[in-house]
């Protein structure tokens, strides 16, 4: 079993007064892709920002590649690409590329490099504000593969985009994960879980199991892997009286 990239224990998380994340005790594997599922407001992204240290944890711990996560010698190594822009309208792509890039001493070759691996090569000398919302999207990926991190952290990177390009995105990040990057990818779309080598499942900021994608369709009964998740779920709502028991192990008190 690979070391792990990240390791959650007792992990609370409140925004304002609201709890979001309620205990939650997890490992990332090194160098795998986990793929980060649950429905929209489930906690996945406050759970990324505590992972990448913008976002205060209110009790228990996040480590990140062995150090308290948000740490400044981690600033190089983890990226982070969010749902909102964070690449400047006003510049090319090239320029947006260089410009994240300086910040980690990436060469010409590395910003050549994150352009292609995002397909926006033709693209290099046009303004970001006039990329359509996928191409500026993946934009905002190849500012993050410039700086090669060692923890690749990706809220919802294929929403807005075509089947085809999400398979090819998807592929990258295979390539990535078997290069020794560690990825941590969220999705609301379940069948992309499938490219995953581990599933953290969230719902209701409970963490209800952590899996692979076979396990999943097993104990969801169902090789569509939604279907599959919803079932986990009511199993998980019957209870222990239901004819599908969750197990204990699956979900966290
Ligand atoms: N600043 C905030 N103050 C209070 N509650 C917040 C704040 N930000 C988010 N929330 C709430 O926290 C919950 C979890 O939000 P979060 O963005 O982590 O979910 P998510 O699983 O990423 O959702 P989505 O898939 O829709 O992006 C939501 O109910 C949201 O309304």
């Amino acid at each position: 079993m690979s070391e792990a990239a990240i390791e959650a224990t007792g992990l609370h998380i409140s925004r304002g007064r609201t709890r979001i994340l309620r205990g939650l005790d997890f490992a990332v594997a090194s160098g795998r892709i986990t793929g980060l599922l649950g429905p929209s407001g489930s906690g996945k992204t406050t759970l990324m920002r505590g992972i990448v240290g913008v976002q205060r944890i209110t009790r228990g711990s996040i480590s990140v590649l062995g150090r308290q996560a948000g740490s400044a010698p981690l600033r190089h190594d983890v990226g982070y690409v969010t749902q909102g822009a964070s690449v400047y309208s006003d510049l090319s792509v090239e320029a947006n590329v260089k410009y994240f890039g300086a910040m980690h001493k990436a060469s010409a070759t590395d910003v050549a490099e994150s352009i292609a691996a995002v397909g926006l090569e033709s693209f290099a000398k046009q303004k970001a504000g006039n990329l359509s919302g996928g191409e500026f999207s993946r934009l905002s990926l190849a500012c993050a593969l410039v700086a090669h991190p060692k923890l690749l952290v990706l809220d919802e990177p294929t929403v807005g985009l075509d089947p085809v390009l999400r398979a090819e995105l998807w592929e990258r990040f295979v390539d990535m994960a078997a290069g020794g990057t560690t990825l941590l990818v969220s999705s609301h779309v379940m069948e992309e879980a499938s490219h995953c080598s581990s599933l953290l499942l969230l719902r209701d900021g409970l963490l209800l199991a952590q899996l692979t994608p076979a396990e999943l369709a097993e104990r969801g009964r169902s090789n569509d892997l939604e279907r599959a998740f919803l079932n986990m779920i009511k199993d998980a709502e019957r209870g222990p009286d239901s004819g599908h028991p969750a197990k204990k192990s699956e979900v966290a008190s």
